[in-house]
């Protein structure tokens, strides 16, 4: 039986559960389970089915044992934002509804009244989103007081889950900096904010950073699978994980690209000038404390629809193949648009948008497809160009992260759209950078420094460059 490391990493769209250990100076990973993340109607709300989720975690760690591994050490990272609340006996006091339920709508501009968008942009450095959880919580106390006030356990999805393997009740730092209600500063849950919106305090738990320890598996969980396991807090917001496996972290911003594509950079400092705050730019906080400032666009969220839209018909692959042999077509849409974040049919929305702007309706897969990958290449290049104006420097390279990274045509429209390097890979960035965190709380990897270097000389990563030195979309 081999010793390893766990991550268990759950996307929007999908969850994954891989071994990783160090063999020979390289990161070895194999994947020991998968399982599909789907949103489900309770109470009229969109929401995540936890309870789902968590037994497919503990069939994962029954799977390791029996493909040879024993695990000694599990992490778990997950989409940001959304909660759950605990009562008096540790009872759920409530569904764990999705960032793409609709409750959230105009809750942010009423804490507005209460709180201006710059302050809580200077305390915070968070990025102004409808779903984050100060405005799901907001919502909660506008029209369910009464929960809000029995609550005694405030836990992220990954903070949950943890819990349910251990009985322990932490909040972990990179993920509770995605509530914008972690002051950028203290690294603390922002007391006077909370007070000022009238949120009880007294639910929030102490936060702690990654590499910290958790603890081990309850008893009754350790005697079902034959050993016990320290249950380590790596960046348990994943894109704050996919970050840490960057390898290449000078001069280059990243796009993790999964069902949302997160464009930034790695900083030591939180930037909240004016001109991050007019351009939407967040400041989530990062293993070792730095912070991730970055940009939230649409993501391909876009396909994942298409492709459900389509019946599951095409593949991921044979988007990007159909979109690759589509020339005369050159509509594009604002990817950023609230009406695509949660749209009945994501094909209409898209020729609905095209209609009402005038442009070609794309009619065929291709045409559809090839829309949504430019579309994302344009929003990418805004980015940047809004990037290199807050910085007021210009970056060499793009380095493409995250399962999209395999979408070899959209890494080359990106190259031939914003004319810089891009370094496609690591594509499991996010299990690599929580296995990376792990392996360093167990002393196995010194530091961030050498877990990129490990990073850098264990995954194959590709190299697009322009070939059109002149246009971008063609
Ligand atoms: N072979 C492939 N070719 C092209 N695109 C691919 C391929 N495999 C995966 N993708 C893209 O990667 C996306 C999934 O990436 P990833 O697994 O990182 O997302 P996730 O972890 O499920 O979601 P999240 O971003 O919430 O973490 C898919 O939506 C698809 O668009
Ligand atoms: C809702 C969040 O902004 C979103 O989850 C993003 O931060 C993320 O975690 C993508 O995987
Ligand atoms: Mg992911």
């Amino acid at each position: 039986m081999l010793e390893c490391s766990l991550a268990v990493d759950i996307g929007a769209s999908s969850g994954k559960m891989l071994v990783g250990y160090i063999k020979n100076g390289k990161l070895r990973l194999q994947e020991v389970h998968r399982f599909e993340n789907r949103l489900i109607k309770r109470d009229k709300h969109f929401c995540w089915d936890l309870q789902s989720l968590f037994s497919e975690i503990v069939t994962g760690i029954h799977a390791s044992r029996d493909q040879g591994f024993v695990p000694q050490s599990i992490g778990i990272d997950t989409w940001a934002v959304d909660f759950v609340l605990l009562g008096e006996n540790d009872e759920l006091l409530t569904d764990a509804v999705s960032y793409r339920d609709p409750r959230t709508d105009g809750m942010m501009e009423e804490v507005f009244q209460q709180i201006s968008k710059e302050r809580l942009y200077l305390e915070t450095g968070i990025q102004f989103q409808k779903f984050n959880t100060i405005y799901q919580l907001y919502y909660l106390k506008k029209n369910h007081p009464e929960i809000l006030d029995k609550a005694k356990s405030f836990l992220m999805i990954p903070d949950y889950l943890n819990y349910l393997l251990t009985g322990n009740k932490t909040n972990e730092y990179t993920n509770a900096t995605s509530t914008q209600l972690v002051n950028a500063f203290t690294k603390k849950w922002d007391r006077e904010l909370l007070d000022q919106l009238g949120i009880n305090k007294e639910m929030f738990q102490e936060i702690l950073p990654p590499k910290s320890t958790l603890g081990n598996l309850k008893p009754e969980l350790s005697r079902e699978f034959g050993f016990d396991m320290k249950v380590l807090l790596p960046a348990t917001h994943d894109t704050g994980s996919a970050v840490v496996s960057v390898p290449e972290s000078n001069d280059t911003i990243y796009i993790s690209s999964g069902t949302w594509s997160l464009i930034g950079v790695e900083n030591n400092f939180p930037i909240c000038v004016t001109k991050a705050l007019d351009y939407n730019f967040t400041n989530e906080g990062g293993i070792d404390y730095r912070f991730r400032f970055l940009k939230n666009i649409m993501g391909l969220w876009m396909i994942q629809e298409v492709k459900r839209n389509y019946h599951n018909r095409y593949t991921f692959a044979d988007f990007a193949e159909m979109a690759d042999q589509v020339d005369d077509f050159h509509s594009t849409v604002n990817v950023d648009d609230d009406r695509f974040l949660k749209p009945k049919n994501m094909i209409e929305e898209i020729q609905k948008y095209c209609r009402e702007t005038n442009q070609t309706v794309p009619e065929t897969s291709g045409e559809v497809a090839k829309c949504v990958f430019d579309s994302l290449s344009v929003s990418y290049q805004t980015a940047i160009d809004q990037i290199e104006e807050v910085y007021e420097k210009e970056f060499k390279k793009i380095n493409v992260i995250g399962g999209g990274s395999q979408n070899e045509m959209l890494n080359q429209l990106i190259a031939d759209t914003t004319q810089k390097e891009v370094i496609a890979g690591p594509f499991e960035a996010t299990a690599i950078g929580n296995l990376a965190s792990q392996l360093i709380s167990l002393g196995e990897i010194e530091n961030l420094n050498e877990a990129r270097q490990i990073v850098k000389n264990s995954f194959e990563m590709k190299v697009f460059r322009s070939k059109n030195k002149t246009e971008g979309l063609k």
